[in-house]
């Protein structure tokens, strides 16, 4: 894959990860005025749908375009429950910026689509028939191409075809640019793709796009890539490991001896909140070294027992990802949602507990467990690992294992719990956590508790290959390229 483009536009960076060159376009509000020429030609951004996403980029393009001519129109749905909300924001038929969504569609040049993945693949036939020869269809995900692949399909040969895909969930590309307002750099990163330019401009209307919602850096990956790395990273550690993780990790504290507090404390809150704060401000490996050394030891042991059972059910994620199952399951689980919805996932008693733990919290004071460091950190470096034995550029890999995590996800979680974390993603998304959390609950139960009550033999060189890992150096510069805030959690607004 050549991770190489070219702009007149914006400067692009090099920078080197590990010994693999990348090159990235930094964002920022200074570069707003330029917005005019990456979109030259345009006229009309149309985004299509007002979930997490569409309500999200709406505006951040709105405020980014405001004087440059270039109209911002929603379009919904014939009788969508959405319609109020974006009246709210200023989205409304009276001036203008709000219409029924295949009208909006073949009005726009560019054409943003943020309905349901499964909502995408249901109607592509209309969305490409509604689209004008010569104009632009914006994805900030690839399923659709996932879903097209299956099907043997392509995208019409008349369009141009990007995403800009955000890393990080809709309510934050808001919030975050909000803060941009006074501390420039503030944004969600995104990566973004070019499958198909038949105009010659597509690159520069990605790029606008991404800084025009606010990210401070921009990565190049294309589409394939990015659903592969996108399905199969929210299935694995940033919301469905996690969720199997804290949950077993819950039930074992308890069988030795903790109560409900103690046990929601040693799992979730101390992933949550200091795990995820140091290996956000440190790096991986600093979590590691905070530990004396008997701590260091447990780490360790939780971490070879738990490496090999999670990398099998990531490996099968992989697998179900890269041969088009998941998509297929995920607009099959869609039509069975029209019966049965989506149920809610932070009912029980272990979550029941977190509410009170959250309202008694002393941040200052929540542990880190060596079992559940070491059982969460495996898991990340599995993923890592076999993200890239699959190809998939650093760049990537940090955004899909680590960063999205630490940055954006767990703050989600430890503000409100496990629910307030995935069911603020996507449908897709949230139907992988629910489908695979159950599976890393199980295997983790099945083999790494038991092999962490009895004793085995170390795999030596794995440990090892843990803190040698060229992540570490990854993470490091990857840091760099962070927003300068951290994500304030009790301003975000969830509507
Ligand atoms: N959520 C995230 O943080 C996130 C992050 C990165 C990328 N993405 C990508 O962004 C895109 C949008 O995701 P999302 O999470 O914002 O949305 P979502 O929650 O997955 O989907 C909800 C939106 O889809 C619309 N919709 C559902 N079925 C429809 C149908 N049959 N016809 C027309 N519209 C329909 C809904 O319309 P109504 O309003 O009328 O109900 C609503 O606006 C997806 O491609 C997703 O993968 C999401
Ligand atoms: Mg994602």
């Amino acid at each position: 894959m050549s991770l190489d483009f070219s702009t007149k536009i914006f400067k692009t960076e090099k920078i080197f990860l590990a010994n693999t060159e990348e090159y990235i376009v930094r964002g920022g509000r200074h570069l707003f005025p330029l917005l005019s020429k990456a979109f030259e030609g345009v006229r009309q951004i149309g985004v299509i749908g007002w979930s997490s996403q569409g309500r999200a980029q709406a505006q951040n393009l709105r405020d980014s375009l405001a004087g440059t001519g270039i109209q911002v129109k929603v379009g919904l749905r014939e009788n969508s429950a959405s319609i109020s909300s974006a009246e709210n924001f200023g989205f409304t038929r009276d001036n203008g910026t709000l219409g029924e969504m295949y009208e909006v569609i073949s009005e726009s040049d560019i054409s943003i689509l943020l309905i349901s993945d499964a909502a995408q693949a249901e109607n592509k036939e209309r969305i490409f028939e509604a689209m004008r020869p010569g104009s632009t269809l914006g994805l900030s995900h690839g399923f659709l191409l996932g879903h097209l692949k299956n099907l043997g399909e392509c995208f019409p040969n008349n369009i141009n075809a990007i995403a800009v895909c955000p890393k990080g969930m809709g309510p934050s590309v808001r919030r975050l640019y909000e803060q941009g307002k006074e501390i420039n750099g503030a944004g969600i990163n995104s990566s973004f793709a070019i499958y198909q330019d038949i105009t010659g401009k597509a690159t520069d209307y990605a790029l606008g796009w991404a800084i025009a919602i606010g990210s401070p850096a921009i990565f190049h990956t294309t589409l394939e890539s990015e659903y592969k790395s996108d399905i199969f990273g929210e299935r694995g550690i940033l919301l469905g490991a996690i969720h199997g993780i804290v949950e077993s990790l819950y039930r074992w504290f308890m069988s030795h001896g903790s109560s409900r507090e103690e046990a929601y404390i040693y799992s979730v809150e101390s992933i949550t909140g200091p795990i995820t704060k140091m290996i956000s401000q440190q790096g991986i490996l600093a979590v590691y070294e905070s530990f004396d050394k008997t701590d260091k030891e447990t780490f360790k042991k939780a971490y070879l027992a738990a490496y090999d059972p999670a990398l099998e059910i990531l490996q099968e994620i992989y697998d179900e990802v890269a041969s088009g199952n998941e998509i297929r399951s995920a607009i099959a689980a869609s039509h069975r949602h029209k019966s049965y919805p989506l149920g809610k996932i932070d009912g029980t008693p272990m979550w029941q507990t977190g509410i009170h733990v959250r309202a008694n919290r002393k941040s200052d004071n929540i542990p880190i467990h060596p079992v559940t460091a070491g059982i969460y950190i495996a898991t990340m470096m599995a993923q890592i690992n076999l993200l890239k034995e699959k190809g998939h550029s650093y760049s990537e890999i940090a955004n899909e294992s680590i960063i999205e995590a630490v940055d954006s996800l767990n703050p989600y979680m430890h503000h409100r719990g496990i629910a307030f974390m995935v069911d603020n993603c996507s449908i897709t998304a949230r139907l992988g956590a629910r489908k695979w959390a159950p599976r890393f609950d199980y295997i983790l139960s099945q083999q790494t508790f038991n092999a962490l009550d009895s004793h085995f033999i170390y795999d030596e060189p794995l440990f090892q290959q843990f803190l040698t890992n060229e992540i570490h150096q990854v993470l490091a510069i990857c840091s760099q390229l962070r927003p300068p805030i951290d994500i304030s959690l009790h301003q975000i607004d969830i509507g």
